[in-house]
């Protein structure tokens, strides 16, 4: 059994307009997606922006209303407000936020934002507490005077760390990262992810890690899903996403990755725009006649893609023939 199964999971926002502030027509944010996550495994999550990676991390957490669909976690459908309580569903997942500036309270000192949870649900004794606070510090490595300091006294990195120790003071089982490192120079975002890397391998968390880059993902994530428009176009392991791309939407994202080498910058400034001319040429083909993705078809034991028949066909062929 996987640690997290999600089924089938949609969530879609009601617009309302005219005088009566009726419902009249809805945002498929999520629309219809399955995927599952292993026990100590890191999982991405990856599309552009509006493509519905926060509100599913929301969903995973709890903090978004599903519309249909389940998320079943030891065994339980935590959609159901009774079942997150009865498994204690909101000690075992916690969440790491983009945003470290308006996610932690400005007017909290560090000791009592990385309190917090613990405060919440292990009621330790004050010394206890102060020792776990000073364990956590350590292990995001920031010093013990960090502990009576407030949140815009650090560095964009170092909060980002104080994120990770509140988010690991209860020792959760997962953690749902949501673009934790994206407003992060590219130096800092390393340090930060090799913090998370030596934390997952401490304490076996898993991770689902949201990200609209490619390039951030590659080094932190076992299995991958690419979403687009609220539903899934690709899932495989690393290897399948980053060497055996199919999607047309899957190879965009990988030409977007920046390119840090100067000397290439030319060269992959070229490619770039030549897979957005064929995406712009063939696009049509990769979605149906109201625009949206096909369901996914497995072409491999570990690599599913959204296809319609024939390219599906096609690609299986080809696999086939290179097998
Ligand atoms: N509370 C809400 N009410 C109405 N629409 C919403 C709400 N939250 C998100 N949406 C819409 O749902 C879609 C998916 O949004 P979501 O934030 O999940 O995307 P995302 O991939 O995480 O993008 P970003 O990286 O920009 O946050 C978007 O079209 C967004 O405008």
């Amino acid at each position: 059994m996987s640690l997290v199964e999600i089924k089938d999971l949609t969530v879609h926002y009601p617009i309302r307009s005219g005088f009566w502030n009726r419902i009249t027509d809805s945002v498929k944010a999520v629309d219809g997606i399955s995927f599952n996550i292993e026990a100590g495994e890191t999982y991405g999550l990856v599309g552009e922006s509006g493509s519905g990676k926060s509100t599913t991390g929301k969903s995973v957490v709890g903090l978004e209303k599903v519309t249909s669909g389940s998320i079943m976690y030891q065994g339980k459908d935590i959609t159901k407000k009774a079942n997150r309580k009865s498994l204690d569903y909101n000690h075992d997942v916690q969440m790491i936020f983009q945003d470290s500036l308006s996610s932690l309270n400005p007017r909290k000192r560090i000791e009592d934002i990385i309190a917090e949870p613990l405060r919440n649900f292990e009621h330790l004794d004050k010394n206890e507490e102060k020792l776990r606070v000073l364990q956590l510090l350590d292990i995001v490595g920031l010093d013990a005077d960090a502990l009576y300091k407030y949140p815009h006294q650090f560095s964009g990195g170092q909060r980002q760390r104080i994120g990770v120790a509140r988010a690991v003071a209860t020792n959760p089982k997962l953690i749902i990262a949501d673009e934790p490192v994206s407003a992060l120079d590219l130096s800092v975002q390393a340090q930060v992810l090799n913090f998370m890397k030596k934390i997952q391998r401490e304490f076996g968390i898993s991770y689902l890690f949201i990200s609209h880059d490619l390039g951030v993902v590659r080094h932190m994530c076992n299995n991958i899903a690419i979403m687009n428009r609220g539903r899934l176009v690709e899932i495989g392991t690393r290897d399948d996403i980053y060497n055996h791309p199919i999607h047309i939407y899957t190879k965009r994202l990988l030409a977007a990755i920046p390119e840090t080498n100067v000397n290439n910058r030319a060269e992959h400034r070229a490619k770039r725009l030549q897979v957005e001319k064929v995406y712009q040429e063939q696009q049509d083909k990769y979605y149906d006649k109201n625009g949206e993705a096909y369901p996914l078809v497995q072409i491999t034991p570990t690599h599913s893609v959204a296809l319609p028949k024939d390219l599906a066909d096609k690609f299986k062929h080809e696999g086939e023939v290179q097998a």
